[in-house]
C-alpha cells in the first residue's frame, strides 16, 4: 500500500487526501491549524460569508428604487451577528472537512510537518510532526505532498497590531464596524473588502499603488468598480505606495512613498500572501525555492525531487482554492499511477466578489488587445437586457471572445450581480471548445441576464456570417 503523507489541509491538501483514500492509499494528513486549512478558517470562507452580509444591506437598502419602502433606510448592522456567523461557518465547514476525510479513512495529525531525510535522494522520506505539546512523531511516506499554503505579507513598518493595523484574518475580532477604512492593497482581497465594507456602510479609503484597482483583471471591469466606489463614496488613492503604516492612537497614519500622508480609523494591510515554505525542511530534500519562495512545480504537480508533489497556494501557479484543489488531485492521480492530464489554466473560472461581482474565464482581452492571441469579441453592456433593467441593475456587461474563423469560444468576462453563477455556460464552452454557434443556439429564460450570453454568441455569429 503506497504511504502518503500529505502537509497542509487546506483544499489542495484535503482534496488530494480524498482522492488518495478512494484510491485505498494509506493517507496521514498533518494540518498545524485546522481542517480546511487558512481557506475555510480565515481566507475565503471568512470573507465570503462576510461579503453575504454586506450584500444583504445593499439589497434592503436600494429597495426603495423598486418601490418597496423599509422604515429604517439606515439598515442597522449587528456585528457581534455579522462576526458570529463568519466564524461559526468557518468552524462549521472545517468540522464538515475533517468528518469526511475521517470516513474515508485519512489519519489525521494536528502538527506541524517538516522533512527530516537523512540525506537527499532517497527513495521514501520522513516527515516530522510536531503536536502542539511538543511530542513529535515520524511518519515514513512513498510519497509526500506539499500543500502549506500562505500567510498574508506583512510591510515592514506596518506590522499588524491586531487594533488598527489588521491583516483580513483579524478584522472578524473588532468590537465595532471601523469609523473609516483604509485598506492598502487594490489587487483582489483589497477589492473585495473595499466594497464590502462601503456597503456595510463605513467610510473606505483604498490606496493603490497603480493606476488602476485590480491591476491583474479585465480593464473594464475594473472601470465599473471604480465607477461604482465613485457613486458610494469610496475614495481611491492611486499611485499611492504605503511605506509606513502607524497607529497612533485613535487612528491610523499612513505615510505614503511619495510623502504624502492618509489618516483613517484603521487600516487594513491587503498587500498580498507570502508562500509557507521557509521551515519545513525544504533543503533535507533538495528543493529550492524559486522567485518568491514558491515551490517549481510541473503541470502535474512534480517537484523536482522523486517523490514529493506541491500543490496550492506554496506554488504560486494560481492563488485559488479551485487551482489548489485540482493540483492536489492530479499530484495524488498521478502519484498512484492513474491516467491524468496535465493542469489547464487557460480554462480556469475565477470571480471577484465585489458589488457587482467580476467573473472570467479563458483568454484576456489583455491577450487579445497586445495582438498575442487572434480573436473576434463582443461587449453586451447589462443595460440592454430586460431582466436587468426590471431589477435596476445599470452597471455591467457580458464580454465573449471566440477564435477568428472557427468561432471557438476561448474566454470571457461577466461583471453583475452573481457574475460566478453566470460565468459557468463561457466556462463549459471554453473547457470543452464550444462554438459561438452552440452558444446562440442554446435556450436562455426569457427574461434572464443569462440572456446576454446567448445574445454575445448571436453577436458572435453574425460577424462569422459575414466573413
Ligand atoms: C481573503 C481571501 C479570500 C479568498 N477568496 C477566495 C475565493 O473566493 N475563491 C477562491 O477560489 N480562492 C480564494 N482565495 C484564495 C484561496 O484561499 C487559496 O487559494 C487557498 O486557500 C489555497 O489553498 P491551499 O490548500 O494551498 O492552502 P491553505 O488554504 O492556505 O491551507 C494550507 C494549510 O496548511 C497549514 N500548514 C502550513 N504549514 C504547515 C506545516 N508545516 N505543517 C502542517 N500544516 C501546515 C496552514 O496552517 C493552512 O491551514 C482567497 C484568499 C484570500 C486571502
Ligand atoms: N475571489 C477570489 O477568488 C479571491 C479573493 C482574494 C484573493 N484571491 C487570490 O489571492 C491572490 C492574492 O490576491 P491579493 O489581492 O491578496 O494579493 P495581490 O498580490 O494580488 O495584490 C496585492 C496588491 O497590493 C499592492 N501593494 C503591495 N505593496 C503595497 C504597498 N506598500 N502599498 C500599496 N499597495 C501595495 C500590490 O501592488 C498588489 O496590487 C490572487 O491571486 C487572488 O486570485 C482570490
Amino acid at each position: 500500500m503506497t504511504r502518503i503523507v500529505i502537509m497542509g489541509g487546506g483544499p489542495a491538501g484535503y482534496e488530494a487526501a480524498l482522492v488518495a483514500a478512494q484510491h485505498s492509499a494509506d493517507v496521514t494528513l498533518v494540518e498545524n491549524d485546522g481542517a480546511g486549512g487558512a481557506c475555510v478558517l480565515y481566507d475565503c470562507v471568512p470573507s465570503k460569508t462576510f461579503i453575504a452580509s454586506a450584500g444583504a444591506r445593499s439589497a434592503f437598502r436600494n429597495a426603495g428604487e423598486l418601490g418597496i419602502q423599509t422604515n429604517n433606510d439606515q439598515a442597522a448592522v449587528d456585528l457581534p451577528v455579522v462576526h458570529g456567523r463568519v466564524k461559526g461557518l468557518a468552524l462549521a465547514q472545517s468540522a464538515d472537512v475533517r468528518a469526511r476525510l475521517q470516513r474515508e479513512g485519512v489519519r489525521l495529525v494536528n502538527g506541524r510537518a517538516r522533512f527530516a531525510d537523512g540525506s537527499k535522494g532517497l527513495a521514501q522520506h520522513r516527515v516530522v510532526a510536531t503536536t502542539p505539546d511538543g511530542a513529535e512523531e515520524v511518519l515514513t511516506a512513498d510519497v509526500v505532498l506539499i500543500a502549506t499554503g500562505a500567510t498574508p505579507r506583512v510591510l515592514q513598518g506596518a506590522e499588524p497590531d491586531g487594533k488598527r493595523v489588521l491583516t483580513w484574518r483579524q478584522i472578524y475580532d473588532l468590537p465595532e464596524l471601523p469609523e473609516h477604512l483604509a485598506v492598502i492593497g487594490s489587487g483582489v482581497t483589497g477589492v473585495e473588502f473595499a466594497s464590502a465594507y462601503t456597503e456595510m456602510g463605513v467610510k473606505v479609503t483604498m490606496v493603490s499603488s497603480r493606476d488602476r484597482v485590480l491591476p491583474h483583471e479585465d480593464a473594464d471591469a475594473a472601470a465599473v468598480l471604480e465607477d461604482v466606489f465613485a457613486e458610494r463614496g469610496t475614495a481611491v488613492v492611486k499611485h499611492a505606495r504605503a511605506d509606513k503604516v502607524e497607529n497612533v492612537g485613535d487612528g491610523v497614519l499612513i505615510h505614503l512613498e511619495d510623502g504624502r500622508t492618509i489618516e483613517a480609523s484603521h487600516a487594513l494591510m491587503t498587500v498580498g500572501s507570502v508562500p509557507n515554505t521557509d521551515d519545513i525542511g525544504l533543503d533535507k530534500i533538495g528543493i529550492e525555492l524559486g522567485r518568491g519562495g514558491y515551490i517549481p512545480v510541473d503541470r502535474v504537480s512534480r517537484t523536482n525531487v522523486s517523490g514529493v508533489y506541491a500543490a496550492g497556494d506554496c506554488t504560486g501557479v494560481l492563488l485559488l482554492a479551485s487551482v489548489a484543489a485540482m493540483q492536489g488531485r492530479i499530484a495524488m492521480w498521478h502519484a498512484l499511477g492513474e491516467g491524468v492530464s496535465p493542469i489547464k489554466l487557460k480554462t480556469v473560472a475565477a470571480n471577484v466578489f465585489t458589488n457587482p461581482e467580476i467573473a472570467s474565464v479563458g483568454i484576456s482581452q489583455q491577450a487579445i488587445d497586445s495582438g498575442e492571441v487572434p480573436a473576434r469579441t463582443i461587449v453586451l453592456p447589462l443595460a440592454t437586457n430586460p431582466r436587468a433593467k426590471m431589477e435596476g441593475l445599470r452597471r455591467g456587461f457580458v464580454k465573449l471572445f471566440c477564435r477568428p474563423a472557427t468561432g471557438v469560444v476561448i474566454g470571457g468576462v461577466v461583471v453583475a450581480p452573481n457574475a460566478s453563477e453566470l460565468i459557468l455556460p463561457i466556462a463549459l464552452a471554453v473547457q470543452n471548445q464550444l462554438t459561438v454557434e452552440h452558444i446562440a443556439t442554446t435556450f436562455s429564460v426569457y427574461p434572464s441576464l443569462s440572456g446576454s450570453i446567448t445574445e454575445s454568441g448571436r453577436q458572435l455569429m453574425r460577424h462569422d456570417d459575414l466573413d
